[in-house]
């Protein structure tokens, strides 16, 4: 038996693992998080499929496992019997390329564990992205395994057609109240602040969790192309556990299989093409479709520019391919899940209301074609007082309770949004010395992207504004940042064992660069300390 294990925030990782376990005999699929970690010196292989979050950090659902690993009286030995390899997920614009991957792989070596296939780390910077380095990786896995057939299912439908009835969807916990816009009307960019009628518990730095929809026409459209009955209901049998299986009720109508679970708004992957190629009825549609899964450097490209680089979409594709009628099994075998998408909340607890904000994302590809965000699409086609399926979850940062610890905050951009609740926190509290809440805040245009404005000008704060593009010079939050050094010093110095530094926004280059003139204000070392007693917290997305 071998054991393929997947370490994900948003769900690319586990997609990798399930096509690996397409392919391999006798191989079982599942999160690093439901791995029970003590029988890892007794496995004879595992394959390791981890992507790498933050700051160069291990996902959420890998913690449990890395910290058994770190454990420092492990003998030297423990893994002896250990064959592995480690398939790495992440993204050279991230100074911590491929971290969680590393980390883990030199631990295994460390503990004696042997590597069967060389590990491998794929960059989602490279044009044909992760893809490029996995093929390679995965064709010297499958030389080093018993394989099979590639289409296993995981799910098989046991009833057809069973008299079944629609969950109440007030079960959720999120009702839509309205949205605000934050930009100016006629900008481009739009950005909003939602707010959702909750009576549930939250902290200022907390996290919602939102799992969006498919559109509704998008789901009429693609169950007609595929010649599905909507309203029908099944019954769902598991065959090999996984999070689909798991996620998926076992009794549901086919078109809350599409709308809820089942994502027709992301781009196929090339398994997906795959299966087309088998389904498409015309035969040139089908090599086409054949030489687009081909593991070849030709058949990456063809793929990578007709589909993910114009963000083509499942029902698009099929569309294209017509007619393709891919068996409901398959279907639900091959399509990603609905992945949640975060949000930092940005209100204070009340006891009513929770609040997000939101920049839509929209963009046209190199062909023109005009794209929106899945979740931000959702979010803003939602109907007055619908609910949406949502969870509220601890984030990477924490505010101090006490008004007299002071919090440095450094958020451009939606990245503002946590400090928004903090501000509203200390209001509450009757917050009056601004010294003790400092913001740095920033984005393109003062007119057009001031968010929160009047909040923040009449709080009681010290505000640090930089509009990049307002003047010829480009200002970012840094700068600002280096020309307040002296307060900064004075703040740090005086409060160094409880001071906060908290920096939240776009994660790109802007966290690094922000790191690097705190340590010009304060010294290298005192940022390395403030970062070791979590009192320099970056949360980035
Ligand atoms: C908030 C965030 C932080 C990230 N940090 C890193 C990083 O430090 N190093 C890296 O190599 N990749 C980083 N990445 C890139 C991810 O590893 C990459 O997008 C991966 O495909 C995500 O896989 P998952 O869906 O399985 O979580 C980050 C991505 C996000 C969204």
């Amino acid at each position: 038996m071998i054991q393929i294990l997947f370490a994900t925030q948003t769900g690319n990782s586990e997609f990798y693992a399930e096509e690996v376990g397409r392919h391999i005999s006798k191989a079982i699929v599942s999160s690093i998080e439901d791995f029970d970690f003590l029988t890892l010196p007794e496995q004879k292989r595992v394959i390791f499929i981890i992507s790498t979050t933050g700051d160069g950090d291990m996902t959420n659902d890998m913690i449990k496992f890395w910290q058994f690993l770190l454990i420092k009286d492990l003998p030297k030995e423990s893994l002896i019997k250990l064959e592995f390899t480690v398939f790495g997920l992440g993204d050279s614009s991230y100074p911590k390329f491929n971290y969680a991957a590393r980390k883990l792989r030199s631990r295994l070596l460390q503990l004696s564990a042997k590597e069967f296939v060389p590990s491998s780390f794929g960059d989602e910077q490279h044009p044909c992205g992760i893809d490029t380095e996995f093929v390679i990786w995965f064709e010297n896995l499958l030389k080093k395994c018993d394989t099979q057939n590639t289409i296993s299912q995981y799910i098989k439908i046991e009833q057809d057609d069973i008299n079944g009835q629609q969950n109440n969807v007030d079960q959720f916990d999120f009702k839509f109240i309205n949205k605000k816009r934050l930009s100016a009307e006629q900008h481009s960019k739009e950005t909003y602040q939602f707010n959702f009628k909750c009576n549930k518990l939250y902290e200022c730095g907390d996290i919602l969790c939102i799992k969006p929809k498919n559109q509704n026409k998008l789901v009429q459209q693609f169950l007609e192309l595929l010649k599905l009955n909507g309203n029908k209901w099944i019954k769902l049998e598991e065959l090999k556990q996984n999070q689909k299986s798991k996620k998926i009720p076992k009794i549901i109508s086919i078109h809350q299989l599409f709308s809820e679970f089942l994502d027709i708004t992301s781009p196929p992957n090339r398994y997906f093409i795959k299966l087309m190629s088998q389904f498409a009825e015309k035969d040139i549609h089908k090599q086409k479709l054949t030489e687009m899964c081909a593991q070849t450097p030709e058949g990456l490209e063809e793929y990578y520019s007709y589909v993910y680089r114009e963000k083509r979409n499942v029902y698009e594709v099929l569309y294209d391919f017509q007619p393709c009628v891919i068996p409901l099994e398959l279907l639900i075998d091959s399509l990603k899940l609905i992945r949640e998408r975060q949000y930092s909340i940005s209100s204070a607890y009340n006891g009513e209301q929770i609040s997000i904000t939101v920049a839509l994302v929209s963009y046209t590809t190199g062909k023109n074609r005009q794209i929106k965000g899945f979740c931000s699409n959702y979010l803003e086609n939602l109907q007055y007082d619908e609910y949406i399926e949502g969870k509220i979850i601890k984030g990477t940062i924490g505010f101090p309770k006490q008004l007299e610890i002071p919090v440095i905050m450094v958020g451009p951009g939606t990245g503002v949004a946590p400090f928004i609740g903090f501000i509203e926190q200390r209001l509450k509290q009757g917050a009056k010395n601004k010294e003790k809440t400092i913001l740095f805040f920033g984005s393109c245009y003062e007119q057009k992207e001031f968010y929160y404005k009047e909040f923040l000008q009449e709080s009681p704060i010290t505000l640090f504004t930089a509009f990049s593009r307002d003047q010829q010079r480009k200002i970012y939050v840094q700068h600002r940042i280096l020309e307040s050094r002296d307060l900064i010093n004075k703040i740090v110095k005086e409060n160094v064992q409880n001071v906060m530094i908290i920096v939240t926004g776009t994660s790109k280059k802007m966290p690094n660069q922000v790191e690097s003139v705190f340590k010009e204000c304060l010294g290298e070392q005192m940022v390395q300390d403030l970062k070791k007693r979590k009192q320099y917290l970056v949360e980035c997305w």
